[in-house]
């Protein structure tokens, strides 16, 4: 299988800190690829590079067959679907919905004077109703609820139909049905061959949505482990990164992570 996304010796400092640390890693076609780590691991900066929004400091990254540094990332950024907080805050609270995934065609938040195509407005019509949020398409992002923006969010970060697909915490600040309804949706880009390679960030094992293929552990800038999810998730390697006892349960599909000594006892 092709490398879509490679890492080798990736390292990114920034001041006298080093965030990310010596990262080789490999992600083909067709795989679809959690990242889990604690609380400042490094996952966003890691995140940030796959999305060509970023540059190592040392190391290459080779996206899609282009070496970062060494083309053009404007042509690049479209091939890769993107979607983060920090992102999510630039959208206006006026926009509506259509224009919010509208938008995305043209690299954009905040719709001006383009002119989009028939086909386009078909394209953010269809998405928007894979995600069930298609009977929102008029109103104001600003008045969804988190779970319908999160859900808008990756919609537009498919509308330029991307080889790859980056989601950094698409489940932060979702309630629980709101999780299990987003794990749903993920589960279902998961399963479909024609979907892009998929790569979620995220701090709970509970999220992890079926059909996921591959894990990345992360802690303190590390790759503590990474390949098939089965090998990669085990009480041991999950409590060596969060640095705590932990146990760990796989059933129907899903992960279930608790401390192996809750506190008190
Ligand atoms: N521009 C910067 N300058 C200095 N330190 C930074 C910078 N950006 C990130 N860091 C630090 O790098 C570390 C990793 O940050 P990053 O956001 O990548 O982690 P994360 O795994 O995504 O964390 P979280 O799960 O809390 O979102 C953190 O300690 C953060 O404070």
């Amino acid at each position: 299988m092709s490398a879509v996304l490679d890492l080798q010796g990736v390292t990114v400092r920034r001041g006298t800190s080093t965030i990310v640390d010596t990262i080789d890693w490999t992600v083909s076609e067709g795989e679809r690829w959690i990242v889990l780590g604690p609380n400042g691991a490094g996952k966003t900066t890691l995140l940030q590079i796959l999305a060509a929004r970023s540059h190592p400091t040392a190391g290459t990254a080779t996206l899609l067959g282009e070496q970062l540094g060494k083309t053009d990332v404007f042509e690049l950024r479209p091939r890769i679907g993107f979607s983060s907080a920090a992102l999510a805050d630039k959208i206006p609270a006026g926009e509506t919905v259509r224009d919010v995934v509208l938008t995305a065609a043209y690299g954009v938040t905040g719709r001006w004077r383009e002119e989009y195509e028939e086909l386009d407005e078909k394209q953010a019509q269809d998405l928007l109703a894979a995600f069930d949020v298609g009977d929102l398409i008029d109103r104001h992002y600003g008045t969804l609820s988190e779970g319908e923006r999160k859900r808008v969010q990756i919609a537009r970060a498919l509308m330029t139909d991307p080889e790859v697909l980056l989601l950094d915490e698409p489940a932060a600040g979702l309630d629980l049905a709101g999780r299990e309804e987003l794990v749903g949706a993920l589960a279902e880009l998961a399963g479909d061959p024609a979907s892009p390679v998929l790569v979620v960030v995220t701090h709970h094992v509970e999220e992890i949505p079926p059909g996921f293929t591959h894990l990345l552990l992360l802690g303190d800038g590390h790759v503590q482990a990474s390949g098939p999810i089965e090998e990669v998730l085990t009480a041991e390697n999950l409590s060596k990164a969060f640095g705590m006892d932990l146990l760990v349960a796989h059933g129907g599909g899903r992960w279930l992570a608790r401390a192996a000594r809750p506190a008190g006892r």
